[in-house]
Parts: C-alpha cells; structure tokens; sequence
C-alpha cells in the first residue's frame, strides 16, 4: 500500500477520489515497470545512492505490503538472495520472496521471522511503516515514530554486524530522539529524501550503516517510553480536538500549550494576512461561516484534505490553495455585488425618470472631470512621447544615425512652426483652409477616443520603444552589412517602421517621415515668418543637407545651389513640415495631397532636384501649385539611392569598382555600361510595398560586364603592390647590403696583400688571413649584440664590460645631433 492511499485511508478516502494531480510520473513509471506501488521509486532511488542492495544476501522487509520494495531488492540483490517481507496485511506472493502477515510489534512477529530467516542474519532491513490509524498528524507522527522504533528492534536482533537499516521517519517531535538511537546503534547515519517522496510529504528516509552489533543492548534504547520520555513527561497539555491519546508531548513550537491551532477558512479567505494563517496553524476549519466556501464547486477533495493537516503541505499544495483563496475572494465579491445591485434596483425602481437639476449638476461635474481627467492623461502620454521621441534622436545622433543638420533642422523648423503660429494665426488657418472646424473636433475626439480609452495604450507604447530599438539595431546591421551610411538606412527603417505601426495610416507616415528626412522649400519667402536665427541656421543645416554625397552627381544638383547661391530669390529657409500632433488633425484633402507628393517623389528617383521643381508631370505642377497655396513646396524624398562609401568598401568592390574604372577608360565600353544602367520601366511602381523594396534594393545589383578574370587580375596586382615592402625597410636591407659587400671588398684588400707579402711564409700567411676574417666576424657580432637601454632615471648603470649600454632620451638624442652637426662641417670643408 502506498503513502497516499496510506493517507486517504487514514484520512477515511478511497483512492478513487484522488485527485488527478497526486498520480504524478512514479505512479505511472510504477504501473509501467509492474511495480505494485509508487514507494518502489524511493528504494530505487536510495538504492542509486546507497548500493545497499548490490551485495546483500538476506533482506528483511518490515511493513512491506503490497510488496513494491520487496519486488525492488529482489532485481537489485544477487539471485538466490533471502528475502523476507512482513506487513499487517496480506502481501501477494513474488517469486524468490517470503511474505508474512504479521504485526511487527509483536512477538509472534519476530518468532514467525526467525523462522523464516532460519539461522541467517540479514544485511539489510528495509522499514517503509505508515501507521495506520489516526486523526492528527501529530498523532500519526508518534506513532511513525513508535513503528520505528519497533522496527530498529527487530533489526538490531536480526542484523549482521555491518549491516543496513534503512528506515521512513516522519519529520516531527521525535525526529531527533529516533536520529540519536540510531546513532548508538551504527557507524553512520544519513538522513536523505529521495526525488519519489513528495516535497509535500513529512516523510523522510534514515539511511544507517556498518550495524555495530553491540553484544548487550539497554532494552531502554529501544523503549518508546524511555526514547521519548523527555517530551513525554514535559508538561504540557495536549488538546488534539476530538481524539486524545494517553501520551502528552509538544507540538511544533516550544512553549505552546495548545498543539494543534485552528483557524476558520473565512479568516484564509477573507483575512489581510492568510500566509500568517498558513504559517501559523495545523489545520483550518470550515465553520457555519465558511459554508459558502465549502460548498463552492473549485472547493475539491484535495483543498479540504489540504486544510486539515496545513504542516505537510508542499508548495504546489500551497500555491493550489493561494489561487483558490483568490478565487474565493472573487466568488465573495460577485455575490456582494450582485447584492448590492439588487439592493440598488429596490431602491431606484424608476430610472426613467426625470432628472432634477441638482442631479444633471451632478452629472454634468462627473463628465467634466471625466473629460479634466482624459485631457490630463492625455497631456502626459503627448510628453512622453515628445521625450520618448527625443530621447530616440539623442540615440541616434551618438550613433551617428542621423546627421546634425538633420536633427537640428527638425527642432528648428519645429520651433519655427511655433513661431508662425504664435505670430500670426493666419498660416494655421491658412493650412486648414478646407477643414470644417466641427470636423478637425471630431477627428480629435475619435482619436482621444482611440488613443486614451483603450487599454493596450500603454502596451502600445512599449512595442512602439521596443520597434525604434529593433529599428536602430536593424540599421546598424544594415550599416554593417552594406557599408551604407547611417543616415540613409535610418531613413528607410523610419519609414518602414511608420508604415508597419498600425494605427497609423499613410498620412501619419507622411507626417512621420517628415520629422525625419523630407523637407520642404517654399517658393514664397515672405508669405512664411521666420527669424533671422532661425533661417541661419536652416540656411546651415540646408547645405549640410546638399553636401551629403546623396546629392553629388545629381543632374543640375550643381547648377542649382550655384543659383541659390547667387539669386536672393532663392535665399529661403528649409522647412519641415508640421509636428505629428497638429499634422494628425488636418484634412483628408492634405493627406491625398501627401500621397501624391509621395508617389512623384517614387516616380522622379535620379531626376529630383533639391529645389523640387519637377517638370514633366501635370500632377507635380499642380502639386507644385498647391504647395504655392500652402506655401510649400515638397521636396521628394531620395529614399532609395545606393549611396557608395570608399571608406566602407569591401575588397572585393572596391577591385569590382577599379576593373569597372579601367574598363570605362574606353569610351564605347563607358557608353553601353551607363545606357545598360537604365531601364524604362525602372522605378515606375508606387506603392510598393516596404519589404519588396528593400529586397530589391539589396538584390537587384545592375549586370556589369566584367569577367572573372579582370577581378582576378586586378586583385593580383594589387595583391602585388601590398606585397612589396615598405621604402624604409627596403632602404635598410640595401644599406646592410651594401655595407657588407664594401666590408668584403676591404678583407679581400686586407687578403690579397697578405698574399702579395713576399716575406711572411705561407703558414703566417694563413694565420693572418685567418685572423682577418676572424676579427671581421668579431667586428659584425660585436656589434650586433650591443644593447642599448633607454634609462629615465640612469639607475641601471652597465659597467664598461655590460653588453648594455645605458643611455638616456636626452643623451641620445644630443649625441646623434653632434654627430650630425660634425658631419655637415666634414661635408662643408670638403
Ligand atoms: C507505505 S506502506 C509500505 C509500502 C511498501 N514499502 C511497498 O513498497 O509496497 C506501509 C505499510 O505499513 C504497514 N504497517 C503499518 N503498521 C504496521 C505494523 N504494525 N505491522 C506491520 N505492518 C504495518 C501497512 O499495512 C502498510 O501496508
């Protein structure tokens, strides 16, 4: 029989009303393997540990129905192995195993045992008791205790000298007093929890080794009475409810005359601090009060179960019972609730009614706070997103994302947005000329309504943060991976961010995209107010603008700033276009117009001048003829122009780019390559969508004639040219050369006239040519190993025999200055 049903029985349950989740994977291994019971595990497991099985030849199994860990110690001991099982209730037969029915207390036991056993002591005495009656965990805890000790008795007759008990206790007031018995008894006594025994289970395994088998045992040791005696005779009063039993002994805390403390599953549910209660007390109680609770569907078997011995419960127990306290709680709220409804339609039994005039005060004070309030949020979300969005700019200009002027220009022209507003009111009627006031209202309503009464307002606004963070690191890698500069990536991620934001249509992109790149000239200088300042610094950020290489090479880019440069007429400031907030609320008329801006901006890729003066299309020229209106003028934005930067070349285009060079030195091959460049049908679509375009951007590379080979010539020679030494160096190896030759030619000098020498014989001869060559050799080593030491301080003096020779920054440099000096007066008298 296993703990659970141990438990279920003690607590007057049948197995059937478990609850599902007490059948964990050991039950399910233990059905699948053939054990009888799920406690099969823990031995296993001790055993993994232990290897007390592996050599044992006898077992004795106390408590051992219905045979789970006599099945075990039957695979894991050797074959013919003696193993004897015994438990109050009957124990199926298993192959190579005796099972007594037996009460292990009792002398008929051990009598039945020794019979069993016949002459043969056991290794090994397994104890694996549950008591079985009881009503008190405390209760039970004793009697666990007492079983143990009956079972150390029936060990320690049985025993072999060395052998093992291993034994189930129950963690409570007895603990200790069992732990110092079995230490008198042997070598070592571990105590250990296997990973089969639930955490929510006081139960845990002894494991002792190396049985001393003293020759004379104090019968007193083995005495509940006596082993307990302590807690036994301390005075205290025990008050176990309906059951008493004829020991008095402590509860869980010392000093606590009352051992088992209740409390009312109302408290738990209701009161501020139910972990205090959990912690506090052994069991909870459904009284008259908490009949509610107690009759609720989610009140299962378990959860009462669980009240009725708190101290055992594990934490899955207590998270089963946190989340069903809340529930409850919500349970309790909904009834008062909908008696407190019930309540109110008793007490208002006409609501058509007519209201009187205090009462229309009264609602009309609740809807303007409402409205106070809505505004006050709304306030706030508009500054966050305001330093949100400065924040992000910040980021940008350290990363070098966006240029200065670009940032710069977006506060400028915000500011000067201000301006002209807080001047002359006449622009922002000017700029809303179309717009039903009542309209702009409403747009403003619905998107208060849209922006503030929704609930994932505040979830929008971090995916909203996530997404530029995505966006920044998804622009650095494109940086990286194309060698693109920042800005142009940053650009086309904005973009593609605006026009992925749901909620936001075409024309918050348009709006969006002008807070980051596109720009607008007005044809009209003084139709726009601006200051001095202010147009100063737009004139600035203007040309940083047209200085980007983005402009270079654009077809009368160069004509254009010269004439800006010389016709005050075209001395203007740039301007941004409004800030999202006030863009939101323009008309559907300027939003269209935008999308046409949009679509011409797509359609004059390569044409667009700085100026935005587009002339083919009729739809620009009434473009341009609105913006005349407006006082704008868009300038398309060049959004997907491949921008090459030497810097950032790899090799391999940079060799690509030199073959294309050397190839279009010949005129005709130059002609075809930039015709080839062209496609009619290029750049015609609007509207793409984003992701096709970058694709296209990335993939769709222009077909160039050069061969594999060019490339492979060309990355030859400059493999060549990287190949060559640096001048210094190759200066030095010639210096050394030439020297070595000329010091040759003087030991040849030397030789020869050594030879030449009629009055040296030939052996003197040899030796002194011999010598010359030695001291040459000498010479060259001498000269090689000197050493010289750089000293600060000239602490570390070489002696005039040190291979160092220490010099100082200032030394030297003074000693190669008169060197110098000496030789320009040699070459001067020379
Ligand atoms: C948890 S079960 C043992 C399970 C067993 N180890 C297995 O693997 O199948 C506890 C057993 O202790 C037995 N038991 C309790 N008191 C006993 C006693 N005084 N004498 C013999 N057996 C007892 C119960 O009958 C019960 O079968």
């Amino acid at each position: 029989m296993d703990d659970e049903s141990e438990f279920l029985k003690r607590m007057g349950q049948k197995k059937k009303k478990l609850a599902k989740g007490r059948l964990d994977k050991f039950y399910y291994l233990a059905k699948e393997q053939g054990y009888r019971s799920r406690a099969a595990f823990k031995l296993i497991q001790l055993n993994k540990k232990y290897n007390f099985l592996g050599s044992a030849k006898a077992c004795l199994d106390l408590c051992a129905a219905p045979g789970g860990w006599m099945q075990v110690a039957s695979k894991y001991m050797p074959v013919q192995s003696l193993i004897v099982g015994v438990d109050l209730d009957p124990i199926r037969p298993i192959k190579n195993c005796i099972g007594l029915q037996e009460d292990i207390t009792t002398q008929k036991c051990r009598t039945e045992i020794k019979k069993s056993l016949k002459t043969w002591k056991v290794d090994i005495c397994l104890h694996d008791g549950a008591p079985n009656m009881g009503t008190s965990w405390i209760q039970d805890a004793y009697q666990q205790a007492e079983l143990t000790l009956h079972a150390l008795k029936l060990a320690t007759e049985f025993l072999v000298a060395g052998g093992w008990f291993v034994t189930k206790v129950f963690r409570g007031p007895d603990y200790n007093a069992l732990l110092w018995v079995f230490h008198q008894l042997f070598k070592k006594v571990d105590s250990t929890k296997p990973q089969a025994s639930r955490n929510a289970s006081a139960e845990i395994f002894v494991v002792c080794q190396g049985f001393l088998a003293p020759k004379h045992i104090d019968p007193k040791l083995l005495d509940p009475k006596y082993v307990f005696k302590e807690i036994k005779e301390a005075p205290k009063h025990i008050d176990l409810g309906k059951t008493t039993t004829k020991r008095n002994r402590s509860g869980y805390e010392e000093g606590i005359t009352e051992i088992a403390k209740t409390a009312t599953v109302k408290d738990f549910v209701e009161g501020n601090d139910h972990l205090k209660i959990l912690a506090s007390v052994n069991s909870l109680q459904f009284d008259v009060e908490s009949k509610m609770y107690f009759d609720h569907p989610s009140t299962t078997t378990e959860i009462k179960e669980c009240f009725k011995d708190i101290k055992v419960l594990g934490k899955f127990d207590f998270k089963v019972l946190i989340k069903w306290k809340k529930e409850m709680l919500e349970y309790k709220e909904s009834l008062e609730g909908k008696k407190e409804e019930e309540a109110a339609q008793v007490e208002q039994p006409d609501t058509n009614r007519l209201l009187t005039q205090e009462e229309l005060d009264e609602n009309l004070d609740k809807l303007l706070e409402e409205n106070q309030s809505k505004l006050e949020k709304r306030k706030k979300k508009e500054k966050k997103k305001q330093n949100e969005k400065k924040r992000v700019l910040q980021q940008r200009l350290q990363l070098n994302m966006t240029i200065p002027g670009d940032s710069i220009d977006q506060i400028d022209d915000n500011n000067l947005f201000d301006l002209q507003k807080g001047k002359d009111d006449q622009f922002e009627i000017d700029a809303s000329a179309d717009v039903d006031p009542d309209e702009i209202v409403d747009s403003e309503d619905e998107m208060n309504q849209e922006e503030y009464e929704n609930d994932e307002d505040f979830e929008m606004d971090n995916e909203e943060f996530m997404e530029q963070q995505l966006d920044e690191q998804y622009s650095q890698y494109l940086k990286r991976v194309k060698g693109k500069s920042g800005e142009v990536d940053v650009s086309r991620v904005t973009k593609d961010k605006l026009s992925d934001y749901s909620g936001k249509g075409m024309d918050d992109l348009e709006i969006e995209d002008d807070e980051t790149m596109e720009m607008k000239l007005s044809d009209n200088k003084s139709s726009l107010l601006y200051d001095g300042k202010k147009r100063a610094t737009s004139e600035k950020s203007a040309s940083m603008w047209f200085n980007q290489s983005l402009f270079r090479g654009v077809t009368g880019d160069d004509e254009d700033t010269a004439a800006a440069e010389e016709d005050p007429e075209l001395d203007r400031p740039i301007k941004l276009q409004k800030t999202s907030t006030e863009s939101k609320s323009t008309t559907k008329k300027e939003s269209k117009k935008s999308k046409k801006d949009k679509s011409s901006s797509s359609s004059s890729k390569y044409q667009s001048a700085p100026t935005g003066q587009l002339d083919d299309s009729d739809e620009e020229q009434e473009d341009a003829k609105q913006g005349e209106d407006n006082q704008f003028e868009v300038v398309p934005m060049e959004q997907d122009i491949e921008y090459e930067s030497s810097d950032s070349e790899d090799e391999d285009s940079r060799i690509k780019t030199l073959a294309m060079g050397t190839m279009m030195l010949r005129k005709k091959v130059k002609q075809d390559m930039t015709d080839d460049a062209f496609n009619r049908y290029a750049f015609n679509d609007d509207d793409l969508p984003d992701w096709f375009t970058q694709d296209e951007d990335r993939h769709n590379k222009p077909q160039t004639p050069l061969t594999k080979e060019m490339v492979e010539e060309i990355k030859r020679e400059i493999r060549e040219i990287d190949s060559r030494p640096i001048k210094k160096i190759a200066e030095a190896k010639a210096r050394k050369k030439y020297r070595t030759a000329k010091r040759l030619e003087k030991l040849k000098d030397k030789a020869n006239s050594v030879v030449d020498n009629e009055e040296m014989s030939n052996r003197e001869k040899t030796r002194a040519i011999e010598k010359l060559y030695e001291n040459s050799n000498k010479a060259g080593h001498a000269k090689q190993k000197k050493l010289v030491v750089i000293s600060k301080k000239f602490k570390t003096g070489g002696g005039s025999g040190s291979k160092y020779k220490v010099v100082d920054k200032r030394m030297k440099k003074e000693l190669r200055a008169t060197k110098r000096v000496e030789a320009k007066k040699k070459g001067t008298r020379k």
